[in-house]
């Protein structure tokens, strides 16, 4: 196998069976296609994002690749191991991190469900060490070890489940919403944490988010997939290009002044001395702040980022039209 290739999907496809009752013994079956013929390869030491709206096959794509469902047509490979027929034998080197649910005991101490963690992986004990050492020290779980999971604020308890799925080294991490719920200095732990395991320790990432900062700061590569089908393979911001989406910049000014004129920025809103500028989601915000401190009295300014449904709305509109 190539280094090149270490997660790899040919045309894959699941299909879901679903029954629905219609009526008094009236049952509708109908198929939901949730990944529909989906190819791509990640290589090793990559850090890629995962993206789509609600419903888009995120989550399908990722219990494959962990072996819990089996592709209904399609080749898929993780390590050279095909993730249904021996889930065991990959369960030892990948690690897994869902953003809604945790992994954890709820009502044990953190340190029980590492202890746990070590046992089931058959962790060697220096290994097992120095893992929840190094996590401990860059995820600042040192005063939480002994504080049963329940009473952990959500930020605390995903840095507790991060933790937890890098104990026994895996190769590759699938992280399903890693920041979802967390305030910004949380996020910034997480995102700072995943670009260090990602950099030092070459770890494959593949990240599914809503959150396009998570995709910004950390990944240098996006694939999009809406109605189980992949839209958009490559970097960010030929997705912004894509989809032409804009940034706003929200500026507060000491008074109530007409829109302000800045190149390549337009005025969208004005709500007394607050106005929102449009600008290319792929440009620098810092030749308009520039712009700005120097011509008006400015007070408060900040960027606010387009999200990824409007994105990909924007991608669509475009491509009806062209
Ligand atoms: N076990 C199942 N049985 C039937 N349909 C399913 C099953 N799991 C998922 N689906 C359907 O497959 C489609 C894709 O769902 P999936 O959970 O993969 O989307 P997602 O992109 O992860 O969405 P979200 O962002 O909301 O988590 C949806 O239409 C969903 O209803």
């Amino acid at each position: 196998m190539a280094d090149g290739d270490f997660i790899v999907l040919e045309r894959v496809e699941k299909v879901f069976d679903v029954r629905r009752k219609t009526g008094f013994l009236k049952r509708e079956r109908r198929q939901v296609r949730a990944v529909d013929s989906i190819s791509f390869t990640v290589a090793r030491g990559e850090m890629v994002g995962y993206i789509g709206p609600n419903g888009a096959g995120k989550s399908t794509t990722i219990k494959m690749l962990t072996g819990i469902l089996t592709p209904s047509a399609g080749r898929l490979r993780v390590a050279g191991i095909d993730p249904s027929s021996e889930r065991r034998r990959l369960a030892h080197r990948i690690g897994v991190v869902f953003g809604q649910r945790t992994t954890l005991w709820w009502d044990l101490p953190l340190i029980d469900s590492y202890r746990l963690a070590h046992r089931m992986y058959r962790i060697p004990d220096a290994r097992y060490r120095e893992n929840l050492d190094r996590c401990v020290e860059l995820l600042e779980l040192g005063e939480l070890l002994e504080v049963p999971v329940r009473q952990l604020s959500l930020g605390q308890r995903m840095r507790g489940d991060i933790a937890a799925a890098l104990l026994h080294d895996p190769e590759v991490l699938y992280l399903d919403e890693p920041t979802i719920g967390l305030d910004v200095v949380s996020k910034a732990k997480v995102r700072g944490f995943l670009r260090e395991l990602n950099s030092e320790r070459g770890t494959t990432v593949l990240l599914t988010t809503h959150d396009l900062q998570d995709i910004e700061q950390l990944c240098s590569r996006v694939m999009v997939i809406d109605h189980g089908r992949l839209m958009y393979d490559g970097p960010l911001a030929g997705l912004h290009e894509a989809g032409e989406s804009e940034r706003t910049l929200v500026v507060d000014l000491e008074r109530e002044l007409p829109p302000v004129r800045v190149p390549s920025a337009r005025v969208v809103r004005v709500e007394g001395p607050r106005q929102w500028l449009a600008f290319p989601a792929g440009q620098s915000a810092a030749p308009l702040v520039a712009h700005l401190a120097a011509e008006y009295p400015l007070v408060d300014l900040s960027v606010r980022e387009p999200d990824i449904e409007a994105v990909i709305a924007k991608m669509y509109a475009e491509r009806a039209v062209s």
